[in-house]
């Protein structure tokens, strides 16, 4: 890539800096983002700032964050002409839960400065923190309306997974439970400068946050799955008794399995997003029985 060599730098591998160089993906992208001058757009990864300056153009703002300085000091400069792009140079993670404030606290300032805004996550995304970044946008409780990025093929399968298969486990339940996650193209390596060891693809959400009813606790939720599918090789009502042994008498789990017509052999991997979405649910309710 001409503006990393004419600097004198190298691609660091650490900070997943494989750039899209290909700019037939970079169209498919933004155009898949559906952008607007309503949307404020949150890229994950500015890179040298291609992308960023290319999706100024079309959305009302664009907050960028890059986590090199070397990258953001070269992305300021391409992004210049831009007076609605805000480029932050930082982790946008503050740890695997929450995004840093000041991320959080720019989106919000951008939102408020647009009427009817929405927001948008469009992202080369690196690889080591496309988890986090995509499932947490959902509990920041910011308005947002679509999400198209690229990530590892491995990790878009499991997010798109269904049960009873290997890729079936609490990130599938976790964002299938609030928007319709798909796969829109997969990518070789070919696209990407320097060419990672592993397959990608583009994937797509948009917020579904009651596609099974509501979720009583977001947080309960997410833990509830967390836990549950550590153990998925397990037997599910062992794995609850001990998961909420502090919590409640074991019987309540007896009492659970019961309501829900689960059978002693029940697994986790066997059941449908719907399905513990009310589990969750329910022990949430058991949970918190008696304290009004
Ligand atoms: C896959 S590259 C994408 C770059 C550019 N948008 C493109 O498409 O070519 C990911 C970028 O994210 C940056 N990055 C890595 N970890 C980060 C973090 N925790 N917070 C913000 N940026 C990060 C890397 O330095 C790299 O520039």
């Amino acid at each position: 890539m001409a503006l990393l060599k004419q600097h004198g730098l190298n691609p660091r591998s650490d900070l997943g800096q494989n750039f899209l160089t290909d700019v037939n993906i970079i169209d498919f992208v933004v155009a898949e983002a559906h952008l607007g001058p309503k949307d404020v757009v949150l890229e994950v990864g500015a890179g040298t700032g291609g992308m960023t300056a290319f999706m100024a153009q079309q959305a009302g703002a664009v907050v960028s964050v890059e986590l090199d300085r070397h990258l953001h000091a070269i992305a300021t400069g391409v992004i210049e002409p831009y007076d609605n792009v805000t480029l932050l140079q930082c982790d946008a993670l503050k740890n695997k839960n929450n995004f840093q404030p000041i991320v959080l606290e720019t989106l919000r300032n951008q939102l408020d400065a647009i009427e009817g805004s929405q927001l948008k996550l469009v992202a080369n995304l690196p690889y080591a923190i496309a988890t986090p970044v995509i499932s947490n946008l959902t509990l920041t409780g910011l308005p947002w309306t679509r999400m198209v990025c690229t990530i590892q093929l491995e990790l878009a399968q499991r997010m798109t997974a269904s049960p009873q298969t290997g890729n079936y486990g609490s990130l599938a339940v976790w964002l299938q439970a609030q928007s319709f996650p798909s796969i829109l193209k997969k990518l070789g390596p070919q696209v990407f400068w320097p060419r990672p060891k592993v397959h990608s693809a583009v994937i797509c959400l948009t917020p579904a946050p009651e596609r099974f009813g509501k979720i009583e606790d977001l947080l309960f939720f997410q833990d509830f799955l967390r836990r549950l599918f550590h153990h998925r090789r397990k037997l599910m009502r062992g794995v609850l008794k001990g998961m909420y042994r502090k919590q409640m008498p074991k019987e309540r789990v007896d009492d659970l399995f019961e309501e829900f017509g689960f059978g002693v052999n029940q697994r986790a991997e066997e059941l449908e997003p719907e399905v513990l979405v009310r589990v969750s649910n329910r022990l949430f309710g058991m949970m918190n029985e008696g304290t009004d």
